[in-house]
């Protein structure tokens, strides 16, 4: 993907979490074909290059993977324009299935047609978990559910219409330790075309360009008051973490 990219737009700013030697790189060349399907729904636009960061996670939940919980790995690739996050892709490997969105621009995937707002399920990480538990815990009560999962972008498509059997449901999605922008930019992308919000804890925006980490945590949610949800969670959670 990196080397496909790299052929096709010479000087785009393109940072994956897989390091590799330019001068390792195989030379994919992209015909710049879009399927049909695809090419229907989307209306093209120009943008300069250099307003362009492209970021790929070409193995989201690996500590999954390496547990063979497969059903939780995804790859990802986001494109933003000026820091905001414009296309999303999260594709499923083991399951071949893939969810596209981009904003003001078409998507294959929806919202589903409810979410309980107020003792919502929590979709969390399971091995980068910090004090998230008790968060979720202090914000929605104990009778809340909190769902333990592996890989960002699983837990984004938890909060969709997603017709996989071995994909969970959840209300929202809280992180609160450090995240890379790899990870959570395709899904921010793709909430945000379908009018979700993908936030830090306090409620800013993250902006995908410059560093590769995210301090401020994240909070995803659609269909619902995210505004209202930040504001329940308590105060000491919406600073700094690492
Ligand atoms: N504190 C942290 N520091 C660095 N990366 C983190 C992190 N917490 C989560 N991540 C990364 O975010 C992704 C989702 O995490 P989780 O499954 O714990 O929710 C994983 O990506 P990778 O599997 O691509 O490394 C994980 O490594
Ligand atoms: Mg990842």
């Amino acid at each position: 993907m990196v080397s496909l990219l790299r052929a096709a737009f010479p000087g785009l700013q393109i940072n994956s979490e897989e390091h590799i030697e330019t001068a390792n790189l195989e030379t994919v060349i992209w015909d710049r074909s879009i399927p049909e399907d695809i090419k229907k729904k989307i209306e093209p636009r120009e943008v300069p290059a250099e307003s362009v960061t492209v970021w790929i996670d070409p193995l989201d939940a690996t500590q999954e993977y390496t547990e063979d919980l497969r059903h939780y790995v995804t790859t990802m690739v986001c494109v933003a324009v000026n820091g905001k996050p414009v296309i999303g892709v999260i594709h499923k490997p083991f399951s071949s299935y893939t969810v596209w969105a981009m904003v003001d621009g078409g998507s294959n995937v929806k919202a589903r047609s409810s979410y309980n707002e107020k003792t919502p399920r929590i979709i969390v990480s399971r091995s980068h978990a910090g004090k998230v538990n008790q968060v979720a815990r202090q914000t929605f009560g104990n009778k809340t559910t909190i769902i333990p999962a592996g890989g960002a972008g699983y837990k984004v498509l938890a909060l969709l219409d997603v017709p996989d059997e071995k994909q969970e449901k959840a209300d929202v999605y809280i992180h609160v330790t450090y995240i890379k922008k790899w990870d959570i930019c395709a899904g921010n992308a793709v909430l945000k075309a379908l009018g979700g919000h993908m936030t830090t804890l306090a409620g800013e925006e993250i902006s995908y360009t410059g560093s590769d980490g995210n301090e401020g945590g994240l909070i995803a949610s659609i269909n619902m008051d995210h505004k209202a949800l930040i504001e329940k969670l308590p105060d000491l959670e919406k600073t700094a973490h690492k």
